[in-house]
Parts: structure tokens; C-alpha cells; sequence
């Protein structure tokens, strides 16, 4: 037994390890390799790979193994350089966006000193962009970045700059290739890039929802072993206009009066959405408007079959290329289904993916996908703040947030909501003739808030972006962008499966 080199990590012996035994379970994780020394007749090279921790964490770990000659150590290392030059999944040059002013201020430490000496000792090359005022970056993506440079973009920061990154990245990606991206009926072409997110939001929804942890070593760890994991879109159009994208949490009501408020207190950092989550609670307004949407039809899944998004999602597998193969019949064939729904709601909620954060960790629509073409929306009836506080518990215990007299469910590909101060007036005689009379003093007071009155509108909460307008126009692209992670995987403790 060749003794144990002066590293923490313990020694292996080169020589008789084969693939297929552990070591090489552990060598498909490899992205670093460097023969250090030599010592009498023995040559000592640490590889490190990647070691799953618990709650979904990764680590990077290292073991050494010692050869009894030079030249077994020179092949090893050649052969294992070469296996990973020949991965073509793993990034060797990436485009990094850090926010500086984004969660807890904390994006440059954590970028500095838990990300780039990972990159480093990957080989992996940056470029690196601190960003001097809001939608410096998604503006850089959009006209200046030179992007066939790079193999993927990462964004250091929250959901709000993940936000600005697709922007800019999905824009490009349509000018480039001549598609309109104003249209709202126009199929957008996919982004070929891939994103990385280093947590370092308040939220980080986006983050935890596809790797089932906001930990940044986990996040930077994910990027160089080159995972992939495609995503929805929605677009979001007003009258014809295009206004924003979305890819989690588009929220009336509630969220939409949550994120308003919190605004207000952001020099509080992430503890706003707790203390305006409370105030909105408290103040209990509910919205009148319509609702028509497009019920998602002949795919896999419903928001209420336990069915959670997972690695390797068969879910999306299977719809993604059903939306792929037949996106043009599929639309026409689903014309003229549109549902109607008017009402007052506390919340109106369009989660296209589960919307998991630390907050609630299975989320707002916990069977929702991230990549099925569809988005998950949850209307909230107006109903009393005993049976709503029912409801947004559930958000965050095991029992079902939709099994409630007041709430329900669709899986939809497209839909519209009018609030009911914009409805044309024929709209508005039928809710005359439908409502009473308290009903039409709400509507009046609507034009005069010194009465105290609750108001008559909300705003959208996009992604924790606030929508300019109400009367919205939703449709999902399915899998329009990919991210450097592979879904939360769901692994018996302790294993290591990732032989391929
Ligand atoms: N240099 C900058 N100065 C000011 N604002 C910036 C800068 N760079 C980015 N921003 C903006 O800061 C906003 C918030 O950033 P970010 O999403 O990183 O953090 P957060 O809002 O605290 O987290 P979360 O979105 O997860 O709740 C984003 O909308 C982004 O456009
Ligand atoms: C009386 C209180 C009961 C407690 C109920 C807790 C329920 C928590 C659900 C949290 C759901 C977050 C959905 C994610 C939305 C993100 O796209 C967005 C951007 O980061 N975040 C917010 O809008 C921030 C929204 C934060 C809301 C609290
Ligand atoms: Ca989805």
C-alpha cells in the first residue's frame, strides 16, 4: 500500500482501480485534475468531484490517488483530461452578471469567495459584469455582449435579476433570428445559451425550484458539471403590446399587493415580504374581474396529481415534445375552448413551475412543471380571513392549498384577466343587472379613494417585478430557455447514482 500523501483527503491506489468500481462512480464528477508531486517512486494526483450532501446540497469533494510510477500517473491524468475535453455539456467560458444590491447585498462576497475559486479550479473561464444600476444587464445582453463567445450567461443575484437576464437573452435570441418578439402570437425560438444562478436574492424561487436549494457552491458545482434543465416562459401582452416575461410567480391580489408594498421597505432586505405579507393579510382586499383562460388539453398531469416535477421529468419529457411536434395543430384545435370566469378574488395566481422557495418549500402549485407548456392557475375567491389564512398556511404545511370550498385549480395554456373597472360596458350593464346594490357602491368608490373604500384594482406581481397594467394577456412558450441545473433530484439518502 503506497502511504498516504500530507492531504486531508485520504489516498487510493491507482493502479488497481477499473472502471466500473467506485472510483470511477466518482470520476464522471471530476472537473479538476492536477498531478501536485512526486515523491520516491510515487506520484500523487487529487481529483475532485462532486459529493451530495443532505436537503439536495452538493460539495465538492477530493480524494488523491497515488500511482507507483510517473508515467501510470501521466496516463491517468491524460485520460481523465481527455474525458472531460470530450464532454461537450460542461461550459468552459461563461458570462457572469453579479447584482450588487440584490437580497442581502452580499452577490460580489459570495461570487468572490465561494464561486470564481471553483470556476478557477474547474478551468472554467469568466467574464465578469458587476452591474452599476438596474437593467444594466439585461441591456448589455440585449445590443453589446458578444455572445458566441461564451457557452452559458450566470446571474448573480435574485429572481428580479434572473428576470432581467432571460429578458435580455430571450430578445436577442429573436432579433437574431428575425422572429418579432412583440407578437403575442408569434412562436419564439429557443435560447441557446444556457443560465446559472448563484443565489443571492431574498426570494431565490427560481433557484430552489430547480435545484431544490438556494446554496450557491451547489448552484456554482451544477454549472461546471454542465447540467441542463429546460423552462417555461410565459409572455405577458397588454392590448397587443408586449410588457414582460414570466417564469414563476404571476400574482393579482395577494402577491400583487405583497410585492407593492414591499417595495416601499427594501432598505429591510428580504424581512420586507414577511412584514407585508402580514399588512396585506390584515388589510384583506379582494378584486373583482374576469378570468377566461385555455384549458391545457390531451397532455400529461393536473395540478392536483401529487405528481411532483423531478429530475428526469417524465411529465415534461412527454408534453414538451407533444407542444413541439404539434404546436401549430395543437392551437388550432384548442380555439374557440376558452373558459370564462367572473368574480371577486383574493388572489389570482399563475405559478408555471412549482414556485418552491425556502418561504414555502413545496410551493404555490406543488405538482406544477417546469417545463410541460403549461402554468398552473389558482383563483382565490373572495372569502373570509379565517379561510384564507386556511389556505396560505397550506402554503406551507403538507395539506393540499386547493382542497377548499373557495379555491380552484386549472392547467392552462394561455390566459387573459380584465379587471372589472376596464370591462366594456356591455360587461358592466351585465353586472349591474347581476349584483346588488353594495356591489355598485364598491365600483363607485373605486373613482373616489379618500372614502376609504377598498380599491378597486390590484397590480401584477411578475416574477416580483410590478406589471404596468392589469388587463393582461398570458401564454406560455414551452421550454423556451435552459438553466444550468437538472431539477430537484429525488435520490434514496446517501447514494451516489449518477453512473451514465
Ligand atoms: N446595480 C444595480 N443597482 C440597482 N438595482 C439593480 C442593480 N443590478 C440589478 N438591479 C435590480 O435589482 C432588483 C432586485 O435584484 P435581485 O432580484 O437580485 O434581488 P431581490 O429582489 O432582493 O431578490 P428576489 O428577486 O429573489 O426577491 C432587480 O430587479 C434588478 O433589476
Ligand atoms: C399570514 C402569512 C402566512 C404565510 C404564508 C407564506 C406563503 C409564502 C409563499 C411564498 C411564495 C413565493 C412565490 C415566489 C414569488 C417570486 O416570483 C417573487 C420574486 O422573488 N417573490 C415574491 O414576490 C415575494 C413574495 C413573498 C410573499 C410572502
Ligand atoms: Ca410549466
Amino acid at each position: 500500500m503506497v502511504p498516504s500523501p500530507s492531504t486531508s483527503a485520504p489516498a487510493e491506489t491507482c493502479g488497481p482501480v477499473l472502471p466500473g468500481s467506485v472510483c470511477a462512480v466518482k470520476l464522471r464528477c471530476v472537473f479538476l485534475l492536477k498531478c501536485v508531486s512526486r515523491r520516491v517512486c510515487v506520484c500523487v494526483c487529487p481529483v475532485s468531484y462532486v459529493e451530495r450532501g443532505r436537503q439536495h446540497r452538493w460539495r465538492c469533494a477530493q480524494v488523491t490517488f497515488t500511482c507507483p510510477t510517473e508515467a501510470s500517473c501521466q496516463r491517468w491524468v491524460a485520460g481523465i483530461r481527455e474525458l472531460l475535453a470530450a464532454n461537450a455539456s460542461r461550459p468552459r467560458r461563461l458570462l457572469v452578471y453579479i447584482n450588487p444590491y440584490g437580497g442581502k447585498k452580499q452577490g460580489k462576497r459570495i461570487y468572490e469567495q465561494k464561486v470564481a475559486p471553483l470556476f478557477a479550479r474547474a478551468g472554467v473561464s469568466t467574464h465578469v459584469i458587476v452591474t452599476e444600476y438596474a437593467n444594466h444587464a439585461r441591456d448589455h445582453l440585449r445590443t453589446e455582449a458578444e455572445l458566441k463567445q461564451f457557452d452559458g450567461v450566470v446571474c448573480v443575484g435574485g429572481d428580479g435579476m434572473f428576470s432581467e437576464i432571460i429578458h435580455g437573452l430571450i430578445w436577442r435570441t429573436q432579433v437574431d433570428g428575425s422572429v418579432d418578439p412583440g407578437c403575442p402570437d408569434e412562436t419564439l425560438s429557443p435560447c441557446s445559451l444556457r443560465v446559472g444562478i448563484i443565489p443571492a436574492g431574498s426570494t431565490d424561487c427560481i433557484c430552489f425550484a430547480t435545484v431544490g436549494t438556494n446554496d450557491p457552491v451547489t448552484s456554482a458545482l451544477h454549472i461546471i458539471v454542465g447540467d441542463s434543465q429546460a423552462m417555461d416562459v410565459c409572455s405577458i401582452h397588454h392590448n397587443n403590446t408586449f410588457l414582460r416575461y414570466s417564469v414563476s410567480l404571476l400574482g393579482y391580489g395577494f402577491y400583487g399587493d405583497v410585492l407593492t408594498d414591499s417595495e416601499r421597505k427594501r432598505w429591510m432586505g428580504p424581512a420586507r415580504y414577511d412584514l407585508s405579507g402580514l399588512k396585506m393579510f390584515l388589510t384583506h382586499h379582494y378584486y373583482e374581474g374576469t378570468v377566461s383562460y385555455l384549458p391545457a388539453r390531451g397532455i400529461l398531469g393536473t395540478p392536483r396529481d401529487g405528481a411532483r416535477c423531478r429530475s428526469g421529468c417524465v411529465v415534461c419529457q412527454h408534453n414538451g415534445q407533444l407542444l413541439s411536434e404539434k404546436a401549430e395543430r395543437y392551437e388550432t384545435e384548442n380555439d374557440g375552448e376558452w373558459r370564462t370566469i367572473r368574480g371577486k378574488f383574493l388572489a389570482i395566481n399563475a405559478a408555471s413551475m412549482s414556485c418552491a422557495c425556502p418561504r414555502s418549500p413545496k410551493g404555490l402549485s406543488p405538482a406544477a412543471h417546469l417545463a410541460d407548456g403549461t402554468t398552473d392557475l389558482i383563483l382565490v375567491r373572495k372569502c373570509s380571513r379565517f379561510n384564507f389564512l386556511r389556505h396560505l398556511l397550506r402554503h406551507t404545511s403538507k395539506d393540499d392549498q386547493f382542497d377548499l370550498t373557495f379555491v380552484e385549480v386549472h392547467r392552462v395554456r394561455r390566459f387573459r384577466f380584465t379587471p372589472r373597472h376596464c370591462q366594456s360596458d356591455s360587461d358592466l350593464e351585465l353586472d349591474l343587472r347581476e349584483n346588488n346594490k353594495g356591489q355598485i357602491f364598491s365600483q363607485i368608490c373605486t373613482d373616489h379613494p379618500a372614502c376609504g373604500c377598498a380599491p378597486a384594482y390590484s397590480s401584477w406581481n411578475c416574477d416580483g417585478e410590478i406589471l404596468t397594467h392589469t388587463a393582461i394577456d398570458v401564454r406560455v412558450h414551452c421550454q423556451l430557455i435552459k438553466l444550468f441545473a437538472r431539477g430537484i433530484e429525488e435520490l434514496e439518502s446517501g447514494l451516489c447514482v449518477t453512473v451514465t
